[in-house]
């Protein structure tokens, strides 16, 4: 009793500190979100499944491949059951020659068969294995690709849902797993024709030897599997300290955090974290060991003392002479045989059950985002040139799991060849209406209309092609300049075009510093990369907005970490780069708002005002309180105005 409550205070200890450390990784969510799918007839019926589904995957990948190794295991098997059965014969004719020495010539023939059986059985061993070998990496990678393009073609809004990232984990280790399905379905197989064979040389020797085998079997067999089950299950359920174990790993020896980890002087709290984490992994990995061991030696027991029967009947059988010793000779090696393979049946069993549970969970994961894939959800209608005006009508949003809508009734609209600029303090809701112009979201309620037509009616393909977006968080991806810039989609022109792009975002000064000019390699952790920095990635992702030449260009803080010389270049050509397409702009810089058309200012999810700079740089309202604020930069300083200025030589 005592015991029951230090365990539950220990759980209760354990959940507080946990959510207290996922906070900052995993906000909300419950363990329910974790899948498990796992009752006793599902059990039962998964291991014919999982042998199916691995040949199914080894057929998809390489039918050629996976015909022949099925061939090469059948050929196997029968031939193990070819030896076995000479094995017993030639074992039969040399016990009798103990009393008989005339019979020992007759094992010959069966020793010949045995020879050669086991030899043929080696060689296709080695095919198998090169066939293994050639088939489990392709397989992995065949469950990998469903996975990936099941998640990149998902509505963004699975991204948000509670669990996500639990499934995603979970999935992502089916992938992993997927690599040794194939090797422990050959196994099981092998074993499972073995068995057979045995089966039958001692139904024929005595056939109420069999069930009593399989019942000497059955507890170890029930336990493995449950040991499995248990494993899984613990290791599911510390998923998320695990990826607290891995993120704290990543971020605190990655560079970008690098310089903080040392300044903050912050790895005391991080290591506390990790430690906190690691600890509470170990209790539920411990707790689970103890409750496997547990149920193992249960298992085991009971199958020694069903061994022992089992060997005390052949005792009795052979000693009331009800068979003979040559007889109980063969039964015991048939007995040896089967119990080898039932012990490899249930050892491969259980490892393939295991990567079972986690290629279900992959199974899962692309399931379920197929149902949220985003040619399921929307419709087929083609976008098939830039867009005359798009529109917001009547748009509230919520974020998945968020009881307050984001943006409320927000009507808005942009027309090609307008700038419009959207203000408003942090958290307003200024990068969810981006997100709701370019499609990337669907609306909760009201409709966004690109000339006319839902987004929901659109196909996204289309959508995508004519939308540019310079997002505040921008990819950095660990190519050269040029591909970082048209991304795999050149135009027509080639390099002069990402030129025209650099000259207009600034980038054009960062390329011509660059040894290797638009060949050059943007990631330093490769050999011959090099690294830029903040505000040379951001006039890279510009230029990459304005290449692809779409017809709805979205800017979200674009020049929020460049210099004012880049910074003036780009909003001195931003008229000349709407002249054929819509512009919206986010920024805090209310100055730059100058450059816009027309100004939407947003507050806690509402459109609050509209017009032009001067307009609304006249009137009393928020923009008009932001412009002064960011004008009023007369600060408390100390008289230097005795210094002289310095300059350089
Ligand atoms: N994926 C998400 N899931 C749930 N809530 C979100 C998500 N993204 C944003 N939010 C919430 O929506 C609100 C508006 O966020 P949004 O990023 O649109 O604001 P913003 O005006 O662009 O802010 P900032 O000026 O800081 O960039 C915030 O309260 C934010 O917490």
């Amino acid at each position: 009793m005592a015991e029951d409550s230090t365990t539950a205070e220990q759980q209760d200890t354990d959940e507080q500190e946990q959510s207290e450390d996922l906070k900052w990784v995993h906000p909300g969510g419950d363990s329910d979100d974790i899948p498990t799918v796992l009752n006793g007839r599902d059990m039962r019926r998964r291991l014919p499944r999982l042998v199916h589904h691995t040949f199914a995957l080894a057929w998809q990948v390489d039918p050629r491949s996976a015909l022949v190794l099925i061939v090469c295991q059948v050929v196997s098997g029968l031939l193990s059951a070819l030896g076995l059965f000479a094995t017993t014969r030639a074992l039969s004719s040399v016990i009798q020659a103990a009393t008989d020495p005339s019979r020992l010539d007759s094992a010959l023939p069966s020793v010949l068969v045995l020879t050669a059986a086991a030899g043929l059985r080696a060689l296709l061993g080695i095919v198998i294995q090169a066939l293994s070998q050639r088939l489990s990496p392709r397989i992995q990678r065949e469950v990998g690709t469903r996975l990936l393009l099941a998640g990149v073609r998902t509505e963004m809004s699975s991204y948000d849902a509670d669990g996500f990232s639990d499934r995603y984990n979970a999935a992502e280790r089916g992938v992993d797993q997927a690599q040794q399905a194939l090797g422990q379905t050959q196994n099981l197989v092998s074993s499972l024709a073995t068995l057979v064979a045995a089966s039958v040389v001692l139904a024929a020797l005595y056939p109420p030897l069999l069930p009593l085998l399989l019942l000497a079997a059955l507890p170890q067999a029930a336990t493995a599997l449950k040991g499995e089950r248990i494993t899984y299950v613990a290791t599911v359920a510390t998923f998320r300290d695990r990826r607290v174990l891995y993120l704290l790993r990543w971020t605190m020896v990655a560079k970008d955090a690098a310089d903080q980890i040392r300044t903050d002087t912050i790895t005391p709290h991080l290591m506390g974290k990790y430690q906190s984490a690691g600890d509470r992994v170990d209790r539920t990995t411990d707790q689970a060991a103890w409750q496997r061991a547990k149920i193992t030696l249960y298992g085991a027991a009971a199958s020694g003392i069903a061994s022992g029967v089992l060997w005390a009947a052949v005792w009795v059988l052979l000693d009331t002479g009800r068979i003979s010793a040559a007889a109980a000779g063969t039964a015991i090696f048939a007995l040896r045989s089967a119990s080898t393979s039932l012990q490899g049946i249930i050892g491969y069993g259980s490892q393939l059950l295991r990567s079972g549970f986690y290629m279900d969970d992959a199974d899962r994961f692309v399931k379920e985002a197929e149902q949220q894939q985003i040619r399921v959800v929307r419709g087929t209608t083609a976008i098939t040139g830039p867009p005359e005006r798009i529109e917001l009508r009547g748009v509230s949003f919520s974020y998945p799991g968020s009881e307050e809508p984001t943006l409320r009734d927000v009507d808005f609209e942009v027309r090609r060849g307008e700038i419009v600029a959207v203000v408003g303090v942090n958290g307003s809701g200024k990068t969810t209406l981006m997100k709701l112009l370019c499609g990337l979201n669907l609306p909760t309620q009201g409709e966004v209309l690109w000339d006319g037509v839902s987004v929901r009616d659109l196909d996204a393909d289309t959508l995508w092609r004519e939308c540019s977006v310079v997002p505040q968080e921008f990819a950095r991806w660990p190519m050269n300049v040029r591909e970082n810039v048209t991304l795999g989609q050149p135009q027509p022109d080639g390099d002069a075009a990402v030129m025209r792009a650099a000259a207009a975002s600034s980038a054009d000064d960062v390329i011509t510093t660059l040894r290797s000019g638009l060949d050059t390699l943007l990631a330093r952790e490769m050999w011959g990369g090099v690294a830029l920095s903040s505000g040379q990635w951001q006039r890279l992702a510009v230029a990459r907005a304005l290449h692809r030449g779409a017809g709805l260009l979205v800017m979200d803080e674009p020049t929020s970490d460049l210099d004012p010389h880049a910074e003036h270049r780009i909003f001195n050509g931003l008229r000349e780069i709407a002249r054929n397409r819509a512009v919206v702009l986010v920024t805090h810089n209310v100055g730059n708002t100058a450059a816009a058309d027309r100004i939407v200012v947003l507050s806690s999810g509402r459109i609050v005002q509209e017009g032009t700079f001067t307009q609304l740089t006249a009137a009393q309202g928020p923009l008009r309180d932001m412009w002064l604020l960011s004008q009023n930069r007369s600060f408390p300083t100390q008289n230097h105005e005795q210094e002289p200025v310095k300059h350089a030589p």
